[in-house]
């Protein structure tokens, strides 16, 4: 509460004065100055309604603006959560597309990635008319190794007998595992006379493997069968050619490579 002004000082000293009792201008400064002090109530209680709405609007604010940093905070919570998953989804499924196309046991192409490269590569052959061969590979008496020295050392045989493949073949060529024992080759870009001359090379590098066994060196050979893509035939028909081939190599003797026909 603020105290009187002078001028206000002046009229309560004037108003308070008996000089001035019963004078007409002092009823009219009565009742001016009762005026006077209504209005000033008034102007108070508006300031200070005006200064509650000030500070409520304030709270409000502060409190608007906390909210929006926390939920801020949360989302960058989620976002970060987000891409944590989607990095999880996207090794998950790296992992997944390798289970499915990769063979276990040797780490290469298994059947079903064969296939599909076999059905892209073959589209492009007949489209551009380029040559591609294919060649199946069997390891010969396989059953016997087996039986003799067991599976264990059957699949070391398997996995000794990928890594010559692996070495022999060309960068753009795909070896990958048919079945079993069976191995199928895709050439792009060859014909079956070159692919016999990188087949050949295969067959001594396989039977110069010896793989060991305590103190024993176990010789493998295998037999190749070799067919070229025709024009005016599916991939199944070539393969079927090259696994004729391949019984061809069988029958006359193993460890060699026929040409199909
Ligand atoms: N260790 C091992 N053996 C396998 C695997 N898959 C198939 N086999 C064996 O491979 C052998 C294939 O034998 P066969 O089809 O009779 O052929 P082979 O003894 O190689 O005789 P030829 O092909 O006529 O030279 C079978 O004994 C199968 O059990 C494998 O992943 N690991």
């Amino acid at each position: 509460m603020r105290g009187p002004s002078p001028l206000e000082q002046e009229v309560i000293n004037l108003l308070a004065d008996p000089q001035f009792e019963g004078h007409p201008l002092k009823e009219a400064l009565s009742q001016l100055w009762g005026a006077h002090h209504d209005l000033l109530g008034r102007i108070e209680r508006i300031a200070r309604v005006s200064d509650g709405y000030q500070s409520i609007a304030r709270e409000r604010e502060l409190s608007l603006a906390a909210r929006f940093d926390k939920q801020l905070r949360q989302l960058e919570k989620v976002a970060r959560i987000s891409d944590r998953y989607q990095m999880m989804m996207q090794d998950l499924n790296a992992s997944l597309r390798e289970a499915s196309t990769l063979d276990t046991l040797t780490g290469i192409a298994n059947r079903r990635l064969l296939t599909e490269r076999l059905r892209e590569e073959s589209e492009r052959a007949k489209r551009y008319g380029r040559p591609l061969a294919v060649v199946m590979l069997d390891i010969d008496r396989f059953k016997v190794i087996n039986d003799e020295y067991g599976h264990e050392v059957g699949d070391r045989v398997l996995i000794e007998v990928v890594r010559a493949m692996e070495s022999e073949i060309r960068e753009h060529d795909l070896c990958g595992r048919w079945g079993g024992e069976e191995f199928l080759i895709l050439m792009p870009e060859s014909s079956a006379e070159m692919a016999c001359t990188v087949i050949r090379r295969l067959g001594d590098s396989i039977a110069a493997l010896g793989v060991r066994v305590n103190d024993d060196l176990l010789g493998v050979t295998a037999s190749m069968g070799i067919a070229e893509l025709r024009a005016d035939e599916t991939y199944s028909s070539t393969i079927n050619r090259a696994d004729i081939a391949l019984l061809r190599a069988k029958r006359s003797g193993r460890n060699r490579c026929e040409l199909a026909d």
